[in-house]
């Protein structure tokens, strides 16, 4: 086969595939399930989709995002990890998250070895492929520690098999991916740390070559995530009386909502539902239960149109409150893994305000301990931003117009008052939060922002009606401090429900709760990365 001419090229949408690798033979997977048609020769990186205007550009998975980013390419998939560490996340929009590709990134120390912790290892020789994500991570464990010149935590990168680095007394401690772990455990190596959880994503370019082709991209990002779609679900059908259907249909909910149709025997219905794959198990126990029958597992080979189902599932809850507990509802959504993939949701849809100086904190509480008392953040925030640090909080307006009066009685507090929120300029997508902390450095006025929650989360505004209705707590009242869009580094939330359910977020490193009482704890690590700690 021959090359295509670049004649042939021009006008192509340019999509960047893995030419080897991790990633490679299930994004072949996915081009076949979305229907992109190529014939590729041996040696060929570079080849035509048949049955679209499109040109598949094989790489190597850690130079996609440069390639998109710098907008040489239109499209591409590549691990979320190899975007960071390329330093792109500015340049390059996240589609689709791909559910294949998961591991983490970890440090790794001799398991027999005096080194137990990052701060051990802090100050000694670390061994990776990643020096961007591991000198940004050791960087701030030098700061923590107060580690200058010759005591900070020297780097050095090797492209490959980094496992050996510390049999061949390279290192103290390596960071690397693990998947599965086997790798590291015949290294005799074990983690004391997760710097980041990636998975393989879909990514387009912010500055793409041509704006006509939108439409193709979006063509192909709408396939591309009904494959994705179809591997999450399967479709649960089974029989059930009528008079267990209310309970089936809370075992079932569907995206939507389960399709119910009559049998003969008048008493009994058929149901069928989409079931989120790897709950299906628990799913058809429960069903058992209850009574059902005749209860059948398909896989889907695709799918398309699956909505964000948010407000439809919070809609039906507020016209169905009374099967539903605030028990019933935290058990799905303070899974970590669950908050982190909704605020990662958010996220993507909030106003980004620009803060150049990331020496920025906040200070969040998670709302609703029904006591009635002031708001003990917004007061830690203030008396922060008294001792010198610089808060940038978020609050709804109302907090701000109509304080508890025990809040701010005296006078000379109401002076420290923060300025109102912030509000963007209706035009723009982004706002500058800095402006307000220079002044602040400049002038005698505290070093705290206040920004105005229903501007910067347009979607969370719009499901406030619905979240006051109902008569709990939901996952909202946890993502709040997850979402802040200024995104500081430094964060601390923390918050009781019962003695052993607490959640607590960091985003400097993960210390154990404050007062040492915890058993378990649910956490949430940026956007991507979750987990428990016990
Ligand atoms: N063990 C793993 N399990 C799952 N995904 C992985 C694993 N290792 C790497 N990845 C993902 O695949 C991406 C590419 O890694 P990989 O090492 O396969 O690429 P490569 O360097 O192009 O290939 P090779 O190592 O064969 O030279 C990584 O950035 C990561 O996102
Ligand atoms: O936890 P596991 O399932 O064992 O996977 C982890 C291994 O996979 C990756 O290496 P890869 O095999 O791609 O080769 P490399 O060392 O040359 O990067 C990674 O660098 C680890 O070595």
């Amino acid at each position: 086969m021959h090359p295509p001419d670049v004649e042939a090229l021009n006008g192509r949408l340019l999509f960047a595939i893995p030419k080897k690798g991790r990633l490679h033979e299930r994004c072949l997977q996915l081009l076949a399930g979305a229907d992109i048609q190529f014939r590729r020769s041996d040696r060929l990186d570079v080849c035509l989709v048949m049955n679209h205007p499109i040109t598949l550009v094989f790489l190597p998975a850690s130079d996609i995002p440069s390639f998109v980013g710098n907008g040489n390419v239109d499209l591409g998939i590549t691990g979320h990890d190899v975007i960071l560490e390329a330093k792109m996340q500015d340049k390059v929009t996240e589609i689709e998250r791909l559910a294949f590709g998961k591991c983490a990134l970890q440090v790794q120390v001799p398991e027999r070895g005096p080194v137990k912790t990052v701060e051990d290892l802090a100050g000694k020789r670390i061994v990776t492929s990643f020096e961007v994500l591991a000198g940004e991570y050791f960087a701030r464990a030098d700061d923590r520690l107060a580690l200058v010149g010759e005591q900070r935590t020297r780097i050095q990168y090797i492209g490959g098999s980094v496992e050996a680095a510390c049999a061949l007394g390279l290192a103290d401690g390596i960071v690397d991916l693990v998947e599965s772990g086997d790798t590291m455990r015949a290294a005799g190596l074990h983690a004391i740390a997760t710097v980041m959880n990636t998975e393989a994503v879909l990514i387009k370019s912010n500055t793409p070559s041509r704006a006509d082709h939108s439409p193709l991209i979006n063509l192909i990002a709408s396939r591309i995530a009904g494959v994705v779609a179809a591997g999450k679900y399967v479709v649960c059908s089974y029989n059930i009386s009528r008079e267990a259907l209310p309970r089936a249909v809370l075992i079932t909910p569907g995206r939507r909502a389960p399709t119910v149709s009559p049998l003969e025997n008048t008493d009994w219905v058929d149901v069928s539902a989409m079931v989120v794959k790897k709950e299906s198990a628990r799913v058809m126990d429960e069903l058992v239960e209850i009574g059902a029958k005749d209860i059948l597992i398909y896989s889907l080979n695709n799918c398309r149109g699956l909505e964000h189902t948010f407000k439809t599932l919070l809609a039906k809850l507020v016209k169905t409150p009374h099967p539903t507990t605030s028990n019933s509802l935290s058990n799905t959504c303070l899974r970590p893994k669950n908050l982190a993939a909704a605020a990662k949701v958010l996220c993507a849809r909030t106003l980004k305000a620009i803060v150049d100086d990331d020496d920025i904190v906040d200070i969040v509480g998670t709302g609703g301990d029904g006591h009635n008392t002031f708001n003990v953040s917004t007061a830690a925030a203030i008396v922060a931003a008294g001792a010198g640090a610089r808060v940038v909080k978020v609050r709804n307006p109302v907090h701000i117009t109509r304080p508890h009066p025990t809040l701010f009685l005296s006078r000379s507090t109401a002076a420290a008052l923060p300025p109102p929120p912030q509000a963007p300029p209706t035009s723009s997508k982004h706002s500058t939060v800095t402006s307000s902390l220079q002044q602040a450095r400049t002038s005698s006025a505290p070093p705290f922002v206040l920004i105005l929650a229903s501007y910067y989360h347009p979607a969370l505004a719009l499901l406030a009606p619905y979240r006051k209705s109902l008569p709990f707590r939901t996952l909202f009242n946890d993502l709040g401090p997850l979402i802040n869009p200024a995104r500081p580094r430094a964060d601390r939330v923390w918050r009781r429900r019962t003695r052993q359910d607490e959640l607590y977020r960091g985003n400097v490193g993960v210390d154990a709760c404050p007062d040492g009482s915890v058993t378990e704890t649910v956490l949430v690590r940026g956007c991507l990365g979750s987990g428990h700690m016990r």
